[in-house]
């Protein structure tokens, strides 16, 4: 059975050909079956370094480079580039299998050779007093991860992190990420564990989304029978696609950009495509490792594996705001061709969903409160009329975090509830107060006929428990789980029987802007042995992520799950220029610092929609799009009233959740600003609560920071804000 395998980088390449090229090699390589069969015109080169190697005719100007061995039917397709820089990679490179994965890798024996040379001729000429990088680690543990005898002279002469990112591009890459999980300060059984492990254990995965895009149907597993590459192929999972037929093909190739639908890491695989987790199971990870695209993988393998008379809408999809819900639910589209597979799968968030329940069990519309500003003004009014002597905002974080968060009904109960997490012990008296407080609050929402979102999830988790019976869903999928209160969680708790595979969460602690924390454990969900960390940032540079993370060091992030969690061993797999800091003395001034830069984005062929503009009020936003707009640069303010749509995107950070850019700045990064004065608790009123928002405001800035893909600018005018002075020394 003939076998065709595409590498990612020939994916990436086929992205860039203009339209016509495109169609052109999806000619040469469609009915490959058939082709093989016929011949196809595969060239060899002299002086190749592998005669396996092989080049073809696209068109007159292009070629594809293919690894095809002399025997066997299964061919790889590596790369598509102008003639002669094809010819140029196909003779220098060498396709070889990893000694630990036995999967597939590639590498450029020239470049290989120049570089051991030059490190060799270097330190002999200049030894140095420092260890090398990899001096603790053994010939004996770098030989068990994969790393082969002919590197070892060139990585024995590694001094440092940046020596080693130097090396990237003449390291093969299975060998990088050894090497990179070592140089982070991994243990070798963790590097196995985590990099080596991961792939061994997908040697014979039961199905893979790239197998099933079109066909949904079951991947067929390497046997012994097939050749060498086809398994090899097989085992390198992540970077090589196994297309069956035609229809695949054509499946994959059109939609080039979307390469997380087809090429998986094997970290991500390994918890997207677990056949089941027996309870609640979650993945975590820093910005950009995939999280979402884990989640949706992991929605689609549930929904393939439902029985046939399953009914729609059997799994949920869910997240925190309606504007995710609506990514979540076209890129569902994407990697869900299947319309009535997809239709397995509701995609809604949870406010929204605990509105429907809420509105179909009274029969009619419920009109909720939205502003925070008009909360916290009648908490004002009702602490005056009351006597009682605490702030709005007191009483309002109080009735969040404490009553509402633990479920509490009776001024008993509260009475007795533990209050960890608030900074201001309250004797019985005051918590008489407070309870008289709330009465009066809820009771004015009663009388008017209103509701506040978290009261509106409270009462739909209160329907459901109070309905018994089946649940109105077989399977739960949660995205940006670090922000929802613990009112939702107990909404997406009662939606699920508890069992095998019923919730699964994405999220990162590090990016919670909301201030909602909670101890899954204390909800019934337990994730303990279920929970799976992502290393690899697909998104960012490591220079924006080393700048980003920097402004998170040292503060004490928990994990949900009763522990803290980290930010060491993450890493990008790209590379790209430092962050650009720049204060001014005005606004006036860093408004046009600002629309010079987008200006000089755009002249590097950056389309405008690929610029983000993050603020943290929404003014300076509509500031910055009038600014552009009269520099003659389209702009849109997300969330704002209906614009065009087009042009620079500017939002604010809270809008900027989820989304990412090529080119993003972070503009009146100011002090005073960011963080917001008014969105912190003084001190003095609740000194945990103090902490707890200045942390929600840093997460914001580093949430902000992070949309970014290549470029990140980070501005201010007057003086700039305190945050900054983590990344000042960088
Ligand atoms: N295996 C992969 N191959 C190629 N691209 C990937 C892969 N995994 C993720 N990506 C891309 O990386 C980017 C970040 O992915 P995603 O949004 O899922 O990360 P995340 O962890 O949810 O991020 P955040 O927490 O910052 O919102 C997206 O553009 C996604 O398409």
């Amino acid at each position: 059975m003939a076998a065709l395998g595409i590498h990612k980088d020939f994916l990436m390449e086929f992205a860039r050909l203009e339209k016509p090229v495109q169609k052109r090699v999806h000619e040469v390589f469609d009915k490959f079956q058939e082709h093989r069969h016929a011949g196809l015109h595969l060239e060899k080169l002299e002086r190749a370094r592998d005669p396996r190697i092989r080049t073809i005719r696209i068109n007159q100007s292009m070629r594809g480079v293919v690894l095809a061995p002399e025997s066997g039917d299964s061919f790889l397709l590596l790369k598509v580039m102008r003639h002669d820089d094809a010819i140029d990679w196909a003779v220098k490179h060498r396709a070889t299998v990893n000694s630990a994965t036995q999967g597939i890798e590639l590498r450029n024996d020239v470049a290989l050779e120049r570089a051991t040379a030059g490190v060799q001729a270097l330190a002999s000429a200049a030894p140095g007093d420092a260890a090398p990088l990899f001096a603790h680690v053994s010939d004996k543990d770098l030989t068990r991860l994969g790393i082969d005898a002919e590197l070892l002279p060139l990585i024995r002469h590694l001094s440092d992190e940046a020596h080693l990112d130097a090396s990237h591009k003449v390291l093969p890459e299975q060998q990088y990420d050894v090497l990179a999980g070592l140089a982070a300060g991994m243990e070798p059984e963790d590097v196995w564990r985590e990099v080596v492990l991961v792939q061994l254990e997908q040697v014979s995965p039961p199905t893979s989304p790239q197998l099933t895009i079109a066909s949904n149907g079951d991947a067929p597993t390497p046997s012994a029978g097939q050749d060498g590459l086809s398994a090899a192929m097989a085992r390198s999972q992540g970077r090589i696609a196994l297309v069956s037929g035609s229809d695949e093909l054509t499946e994959i190739l059109s939609r080039p950009f979307d390469a997380w639908r087809v090429f998986l890491h094997p970290s991500q695989r390994k918890v997207a495509y677990r056949p089941s987790y027996k309870g609640p199971a979650r993945v975590i990870g820093g910005p950009g490792t995939g999280k979402t695209v884990v989640a949706l993988h992991r929605a689609f393998h549930l929904a393939r594996q439902l029985p046939a008379d399953a009914p729609d809408e059997s799994i949920l999809l869910t997240t925190f705001t309606r504007d995710l819900a609506a990514d979540l639910r076209g890129n569902l589209e994407l990697l869900i061709p299947d319309a009535q597979m997809r239709a397995k799968i509701r995609v809604v968030n949870v406010d929204a969903l605990a509105n429907q329940i809420v509105r179909e069990d009274r029969g009619a519309p419920l009109a909720i409160v939205t502003r925070q500003k008009e909360i916290t003004a009648r908490w004002e009014r009702i602490a005056r009329q009351l006597g009682v002597d605490f702030t709005g905002v007191f009483l309002d974080q109080e009735w969040r975090h404490v009553i509402l968060a633990q479920d509490l009904r009776s001024p008993e109960a509260y009475l007795k509830a533990s209050r960890s997490g608030r900074g201001t012990p309250l004797g019985p008296l005051k918590r008489a107060q407070v309870w008289r407080a709330i009465e009066a609050f809820t009771k004015e929402l009663r009388q008017a006929g209103e509701w506040t979102f978290l009261q509106v999830c409270a009462e739909a988790a209160r329907i459901l428990e109070e309905q018994g019976g089946e649940r109105p869903y077989r399977h739960v999928v949660i995205d940006e789980a670090q922000d929802l209160h613990p009112t939702q969680w107990r909404l997406l708790r009662a939606l699920v029987a508890p069992g095998p595979d019923d919730l699964f969460l994405a999220g990162d602690t590090y990016q919670r802007i909301y201030g909602n924390k909670v101890s899954l454990r204390s909800l019934g969900i337990s994730v303990t042995g279920r929970s799976t960390r992502l290393r690899i940032n697909y998104r960012t540079t490591q220079e924006i992520l080393t700048w980003s993370t920097a402004l998170l060091t040292g503060e004490r992030i928990d994990d949900m799950d009763g522990g803290d969690e980290s930010l060491t061993g993450y890493r990008s797999a790209f590379h790209g220029a430092p962050p650009q800091t720049q204060g001014s003395s005005s606004k006036t001034e860093e408004l046009a610092g600002l629309v010079a830069q987008i200006e000089d984005w755009t002249r590097v062929e950056v389309s405008p929609h690929e610029i983000g503009v993050a603020v943290r009020y929404i003014q300076l936003g509509k500031d910055i799009a009038h600014a552009l707009e009269q520099a003659g640069v389209p702009a849109t303010v997300l969330g704002a009233a209906p614009g065009t749509g087009d042009g620079v995107r500017v939002g604010t950070m809270h809008r900027m959740k989820g989304l990412e850019f090529r080119c993003m700045a972070v503009a009146g990064v100011n002090d005073g600003v960011v963080p917001m004065r008014g969105a912190i608790t003084a001190e003095e009123v609740d000194p945990q609560q103090h902490r707890e928002d200045l942390l929600a405001e840093l997460s914001l800035l580093f949430v902000a920071c992070t949309r970014a893909r290549d470029a990140l600018r980070v501005s201010w005018h007057g003086d700039p804000s305190p945050f900054l002075n983590m990344v000042a020394a960088l």
